[in-house]
């Protein structure tokens, strides 16, 4: 019998503090190699945090994230230098260094990392940036004088340069209109495809998760549960998302405020009241209160 498959990455029980804020709470996923695994929720519920703590760009204050049965907390700086070459991101903004020349910013890791001559690098750029639907003519110029759209996909092609088992993306369609979106969600899907990455994306956009993700996480912030909740509303398939039974999931997948906007007045509608107690005991004027009550 076929022993069942190991998943590439593990996410068990993590938690994540800062200072007294609880960002992360019990996390259990796991991504098997080739996943396209897709990571939504509201703002702030700790997307980001997620994606870097798998790197361990952060640390976990419980619980633990392995990556092909390696620990990245356990390593010592230069085995963790190793094992995040295996890794590719894409930045929100693309991440690009301003005083770099595209060609300079695409070749950067190579430069930095291998031996190569500059003539297996400059085909590498070409290769790459060909693949993203950029022209070679693009490799003089700098990233500000290039789109949002064009500077994504550099940042694309320079996290394929070190051919990476994994890509994490943190909202790769954030900004772009409609069209720019869906040629991003292509090359997520072709990047997939021509190199058989495993792919994380941090995504706000439902329509580029629903497209290019084999498996969704939907996270909540901790704020807004009871100490028992679990801070996964949502995982599974795409498809098993938009007929789940559960509002909050059902809301965020159509957009829809509903009784959003009330309840944050009534969040900021206490904090002021808070703030005038506490103001009129200690005797001293609330100039925040005055302020909040004027607009
Ligand atoms: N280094 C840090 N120190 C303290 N707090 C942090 C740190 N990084 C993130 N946070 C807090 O963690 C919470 C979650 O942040 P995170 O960036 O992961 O949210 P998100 O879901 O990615 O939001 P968005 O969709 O708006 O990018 C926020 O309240 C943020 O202020």
């Amino acid at each position: 019998m076929e022993t069942p498959k190991q998943p590439l990455i593990r996410i068990e029980q993590l938690g994540v503090r800062f200072g007294s804020q609880t960002v992360l709470r019990d996390i259990d996923i796991s991504v098997n190699r080739g996943d396209t695994l897709a990571i939504i929720g509201e703002s702030g519920c700790g997307k980001t945090v997620l994606l870097k703590t798998i790197m361990s760009l952060v640390s976990p204050t419980k619980g633990r994230v392995v990556f092909d049965d390696l620990e990245f907390v356990k390593l010592r700086e230069r085995e963790l230098a190793k094992q995040r070459l295996r890794f590719g991101f894409v930045f929100q903004q693309a991440a690009l260094f301003d005083s770099l020349t595209i060609y300079e910013n695409v070749a950067f890791a190579l430069r930095e990392h291998t031996n190569l001559p500059e003539s297996e690098i400059r085909d590498r750029v070409r290769d790459r940036l060909n693949e993203v639907g950029l022209s070679t003519q693009i490799v003089t110029k700098k990233p500000a004088e290039l789109s949002g759209g064009m500077r994504k996909r550099v940042g694309l092609a320079r996290a394929l340069m070190m051919e990476p088992e994994v890509v994490l993306y943190d909202e790769p369609t954030t900004g772009l209109d409609p069209i720019m979106s869906d040629v991003i969600n292509e090359l997520i899907i072709g990047t997939r495809e021509r190199h058989g990455v495993t792919s994380i994306v941090v995504t706000h956009d439902m329509k580029s998760a629903l497209k290019i993700a084999n498996k969704i996480v939907m996270l909540y912030p901790i704020a807004r549960l009871g100490e028992e909740d679990s801070q996964i509303l949502f995982k599974g398939p795409p498809e098993a998302i938009e007929s789940f039974d559960d509002q909050r999931v059902v809301q965020f997948v159509r957009g829809e405020a509903r009784d959003r906007i009330q309840e944050m007045t009534n969040n900021e509608t206490a904090t002021t009241r808070k703030r005038a107690t506490s103001s009129s005991e200690s005797g001293a004027v609330d100039s925040t209160v005055e302020e909040r009550d004027a607009s």
